[in-house]
């Protein structure tokens, strides 16, 4: 079998042996963006399969049993085929971590949002399998599942999450429509209420009631502002916007990548964001603006899809599951 390994040089003070990787898909948009992030890890030895064996199941086994884990960045069908692969090696098999929709609610896998929870880390760190969050829902939940958790908004409410996100979100044929000039500047898409994000950020918000989700993209390449308005006087106890900021504020406090940022309302006079500031890296960005004038208040998320929504989160949960320590 053909092997190439990019060993980095060992950090003074690391492990004497590596962990080792395999990124499945490594090629596409995601495995590309996880691979130079792994080039930043010299903790991690990232095994590679020639390319002309990329699609060749008994490559992609015989090189799995050489590893400590694989990541899929693949399409759903192949991650699918990929895992069937995995469950058929038996004690030899590595740890997964998928960056596809296909387990992404499945309840044997752990969902790879390190925040969700206090112990969802722990969690990561525990399980064989994990899934890595969609883009749209990485915003999405952490905005809202604090606010189900403290009470602030019901699971019955009647949630609605408005985004928009630069090209690269759709992958390599996204990203050449848009760069050949054929795709629409801007376009909204998810009408027919059925994208393959609503059941991850419905199940992890803890929401009872299906959300309306509705998407758009825009011609930059990557970043993405997801947001969810609410209607103050409709909520239990009428809370203020720096009641709603004060919930994420405890939630998040001391995390290494979700800030939460100050209250904006009246006395700020703010009123803008740009989706494209935080690219390039794994950290995300909580806001809320608000107007006590009239009861209004708007909850954004601000991170790069390719960085938290993507390939950042990979090599954060990857980390977790592997023993090491944060980067
Ligand atoms: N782009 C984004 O922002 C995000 C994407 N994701 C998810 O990550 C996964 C990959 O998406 P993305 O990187 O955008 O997609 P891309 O289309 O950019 O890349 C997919 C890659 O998988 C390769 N591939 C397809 N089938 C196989 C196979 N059987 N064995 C090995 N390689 C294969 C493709 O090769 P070839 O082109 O030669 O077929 C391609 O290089 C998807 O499940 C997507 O949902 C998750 C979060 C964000
Ligand atoms: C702009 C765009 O098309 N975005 C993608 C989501 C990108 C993402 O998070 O990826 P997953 O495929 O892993 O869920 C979409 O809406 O399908």
């Amino acid at each position: 079998m053909s092997l190439t390994e990019t060993k980095q040089a060992p950090k003074a003070g690391a492990a004497t042996k590596p962990a080792t990787v395999f990124v499945d898909g490594g090629s596409g948009t995601t495995g590309l963006g996880i691979n130079e992030r792994l080039k930043l890890q010299s903790d991690v030895t990232v095994k590679t399969i020639a390319d002309d064996r990329r699609k060749d199941p008994a490559a992609k086994k015989a090189l799995m049993e050489e590893v400590d884990l694989v990541i899929l960045c693949l399409p759903d069908d192949a991650a699918k085929e990929t895992v069937a692969l995995v469950d058929s090696m038996g004690t030899a098999a590595p740890k997964v971590l998928d960056a596809s929709t296909a387990y992404r609610v499945a309840p044997d896998w752990a969902y790879g949002f390190p925040e969700l929870t206090p112990d969802q880390a722990s969690k990561i760190k525990a399980a064989k399998k994990v899934s890595n969050p969609g883009c749209y829902p990485t915003g999405a939940i952490a905005l809202l599942r604090p606010m189900v958790d403290a009470g602030l908004l019901p699971p019955d409410y009647p949630v609605t999450v408005n985004a928009v996100s630069g090209y690269s979100g759709g992958g390599k044929s996204m990203i050449a429509s848009f760069e050949d000039g054929s795709a629409p500047s801007f376009e909204l898409y998810g009408l027919g209420f059925e994208h393959k994000h609503l059941p991850e950020m419905q199940l992890y918000s803890n929401l009872t009631r299906r959300p309306i989700f509705i998407p758009s993209v825009a011609n930059y390449r990557q970043g993405m502002l997801v947001s969810v308005p609410l209607q103050l006087d409709t909520l239990p106890g009428k809370p203020s916007g720096a009641d709603l900021q004060a919930a994420l504020a405890k939630r998040y406090a001391g995390s290494k990548y979700v800030s939460v940022m100050p209250l904006q309302n009246e006395a700020t006079k703010g009123g803008k964001l740009e989706p494209e500031a935080l690219n390039e890296t794994n950290m995300l960005e909580l806001h809320v603006f608000a107007s006590d004038k009239y009861h209004q208040a708007v909850l954004v998320a601000r991170l790069d899809n390719l960085g938290k929504g993507a390939s950042g989160a990979a090599v954060q949960n990857m980390r977790l599951m592997l023993g090491l320590s944060e980067e």
